[in-house]
């Protein structure tokens, strides 16, 4: 990576007893679309307001452009923050609102309304300058904090949860819109969500986190097909996760018996755990079947039916399928070596990238 714009060191946090970011190492490129993930009082917010400058860190360091910020007050870091709530001044209209940086900073007037149409047309609110905040939608609210914040021309905008207010058809709306301002823009961003779709959709890369600490980051695809354990596999998409042991390289035992799979470098007999993603399981005839299951029931989602079912050792199991399959009856389940992922047990991420790399080298 060329100089990170944004890189954290060892940064650690605690309010009392409590430590709520615990050794964060991070680097953000410019011009990509992050995303923190992770449940609720993970330490999400917390990480944002270190590079916002909202909150000091108890240890480590803090960098913005190869610049340590640690002492930095909020008004002189280059980054602008859109909230959850949008924060707008709801006493003034919605030119005044996003003109209102510009005010503070004493731009002359022909400016300020050259750049707060420019901002406004950017988040397709043209025309929009007279109205009242009160007269505006959850998403033209949303829109409007985004144009506030980008006028300010930040090199990195940090976005905290700014769609958990919105329907679900605005929400899936703004998404797009987030993500074509972003590459637009060509300005950093650092998005806050705990929906993993959400997560899924929008970021260059994701960080997931739980518990103050950052579990795995990579590609959407990265996490979502080799989640390194049981906590990611299961916030990131539906899976079936079962308890197995690693025979040797590239075979695992689970449900009584073996499978070829494409996972290496774990200690013979070394207990592990398999995830399989419902959509990589093929429903079939019992004697095509590697499993036999019972149809226990099933939901049609739109476009696929999302099936449940047991196998005969009572594992529960849950497939994708597009076409319907009745309830009670007796099929086989098939998948490929590269369906089934192997996770050790509490690997850590560096643990986890050195052990692909050694596979990855030995084809
Ligand atoms: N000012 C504060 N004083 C004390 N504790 C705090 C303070 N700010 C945050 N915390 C605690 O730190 C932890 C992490 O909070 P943070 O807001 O970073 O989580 P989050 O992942 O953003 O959660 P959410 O998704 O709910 O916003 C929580 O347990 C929270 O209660």
């Amino acid at each position: 990576m060329a100089q990170p714009i944004v890189k954290l060191n060892h940064v650690s946090k605690s309010y009392g007893d409590s430590t709520v970011l615990k050794d964060i190492n991070l680097e953000l490129e410019a011009g990509k679309f992050y995303t923190l993930l992770g449940p609720s009082g993970s330490g999400k917010t917390t990480i944002l307001q270190t590079i916002s400058g909202f909150t000091s860190v108890d240890a480590g360091d803090v960098y913005f452009d190869g610049q340590r910020i640690n002492e930095l007050p909020p008004n002189r870091r280059k980054v602008n923050t859109v909230f959850q709530d949008y924060a707008l001044f709801p006493n003034m209209n919605v030119f005044d609102n996003v003109a209102f940086g510009l005010t503070l900073q004493n731009v002359k007037k022909a400016e300020i309304t050259r750049r707060v149409t420019s901002a406004l047309k950017s988040v397709h609110l043209n025309g929009y300058g007279n109205r009242e905040i009160s007269e505006l939608s959850g998403g033209q609210k949303q829109r409007v904090a985004i144009a506030r914040a980008i006028i300010m021309e930040p090199k990195m905008l940090l976005l905290d949860e700014p769609l958990s207010a919105l329907d679900a058809k605005l929400r899936r709306d703004m998404q797009y819109e987030l993500r074509e301002l972003q590459q637009r823009l060509g300005i950093t961003f650092l998005f806050i969500t705990h929906d993993q779709e959400e997560a899924l959709a929008m970021s260059d890369e994701i960080f997931v986190m739980n518990d103050g600490v950052i579990l795995q980051s990579g590609t959407p695809v990265d996490i979502y097909d080799e989640p390194i354990n049981h906590f990611v596999a299961n916030f990131i998409g539906e899976s079936n996760i079962l308890n197995g042991v690693m025979r040797e390289d590239y075979v695992v035992e689970f449900v009584g018996k073996r499978f070829e799979c494409e996972d290496a470098g774990m200690r013979p007999n070394e207990p592990v755990e398999v995830v399989m993603r419902p959509e990589d399981l093929t429903i079939t005839t019992v004697e095509n079947g590697k499993l036999v299951v019972t149809i226990d029931t099933q939901l049609f989602r739109g476009d696929y039916y999302e099936i449940a079912a047991t196998d005969d050792d009572g594992n529960e199991w849950l497939i994708h399928s597009t076409n319907s399959v009745p309830d009670n009856s007796r099929v086989g389940v098939t998948f490929a070596p590269n369906d089934i992922h192997v996770m050790r047990f509490n690997e850590s991420e560096e643990d986890f990238d050195a052990r692909l790399e050694t596979y990855e080298t030995d084809d």
